[in-house]
């Protein structure tokens, strides 16, 4: 399936402009664009010029070098790592299957010094279109690189039209344009509707699951998901909530309920543990309404077919039940003979790369070689 070419990152039917209002709505007052208040923009929208890394470089390389991401940014993890490994050669044939930003994307496509073709995917209808543009204005067009708006767990479908291919790259999870947007609701830190989905035009938000599904079931998702130790306690408030007529509408409806759960502590406990159990839950709903480990699965079952002879794989993962399907995959197809070699271990990104980018601390990077 073909990228579909939209005007502008704003796709879905009924989001709002920054002012609130619908786009293209005639008599709206005039507004300013919201500018900087001095120097530390307090939200998303606010932040201009991070918003547009290539007119502003110099407010990004000191954003970045304070350790931050700018938003409407992402940055690359392990790039020389991934580079290392897949050895892209002019000429070859790869798969990005997680565009994101096209950060790696662009690092593939320089290594390739206009000979050969990058199939990349992406289920993000809002952030690729951006990406494509970006990558257009950069000089990667249609003639060296392809984008799909597709899911990965499709991969055969590309490989069909154009494969077999050399190197494939898949760098799991979310972006952090994704994280970022408030709209998208992504983050605990800041108020958003309670979507969590990669594709919003697609499938259901966070908040219907959490109005479909019973108290054992999102027990067993916090669980099952990301290992959160109150599973039994967060699914019990949050089913009282919703039973006595509460929304869980938004991202903060659902911390409020998380802290209010865990007010038990001890305080110098709390804030610790409220945060990091808001960060699993979200997580765990995310990867609930996205699917995350079934398309994950299915990804590692066709990835042999579309690698041709002597073809290298390389995936990042950022926690452990991502990271456990890889290493089962791995290790069985090098078992079989269909690998002709897999990591024993993960690769890191260096304690600088982390400095710069805290959001790599997590990363574990697994290869894999296709036999001959
Ligand atoms: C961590 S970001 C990739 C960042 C990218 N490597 C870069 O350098 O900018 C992950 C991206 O994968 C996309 N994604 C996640 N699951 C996907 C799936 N099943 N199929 C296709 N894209 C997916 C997300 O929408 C997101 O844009």
């Amino acid at each position: 399936m073909e990228f579909e070419n939209k005007k502008d990152g704003n796709t879905a039917g009924h989001r709002k402009d920054v002012s609130g209002t619908e786009p293209g709505t005639t008599g709206q007052p005039h507004k300013r664009r919201v500018r900087y208040k001095g120097t530390h923009p307090r939200n998303f929208k606010e932040k201009y010029k991070e918003l547009q890394p290539e007119k502003y470089a110099d407010t990004i390389a000191k954003v970045v070098q304070k350790g931050s991401t700018p938003a409407g940014m992402h940055i690359s993890i392990c790039v020389n790592e991934i580079l290392d490994f897949l050895q892209i050669q002019p000429g070859q044939k790869g798969l990005d299957a997680t565009l994101g930003y096209g950060g790696h994307t662009q690092a593939m496509l320089k290594c390739l010094k206009g000979e050969g073709h990058i199939h990349a995917l992406d289920i993000d209808p809002i952030e690729s279109v951006k990406t494509k543009a970006r990558l257009e204005q950069a000089g990667f067009g249609e003639e060296i690189l392809t984008i799909h708006h597709m899911n990965f767990a499709d991969i055969d479908q590309v490989a069909e039209e154009d494969g077999p291919f050399d190197f494939v790259l898949a760098d799991l999870g979310v972006s952090s344009m994704q994280i970022d947007n408030p709209e998208r609701g992504f983050s605990y830190k800041t108020e958003g509707p309670l979507d969590l989905r990669l594709n919003p035009e697609k499938g259901e938000s966070a908040a219907k699951r959490l109005r479909e599904i019973d108290q054992e079931e999102l027990q067993g998702m916090l669980i099952e998901n990301s290992d959160e130790p109150y599973a039994e306690e967060i699914a019990k408030a949050v089913m009282t909530t919703l039973k006595r007529g509460g929304k869980i509408e938004t991202t903060q409806d659902l911390r409020r309920i998380i802290e209010e759960t865990l007010s038990f502590l001890p305080e110098r406990e709390f804030k610790e543990s409220a945060k990091k159990s808001c960060q699993r839950t979200f997580q765990a709903l995310r990867i609930d309404v996205n699917s995350e480990f079934e398309v994950l699965y299915q990804f590692l079952e066709k990835l042999p077919d579309v690698l041709a002879p002597g073809g290298r794989v390389a995936i990042l993962t950022f926690h452990s039940g991502e990271d456990r399907l890889v290493k089962r995959s791995f290790k069985e197809l090098k078992r079989a003979g269909i690998y002709s070699d897999a990591a024993t271990d993960v690769i890191r990104p260096s304690a600088e790369e982390c400095r710069l980018n805290p959001r790599a601390r997590s990363t574990k990077m697994r290869w894999a070689v296709r036999s001959e």
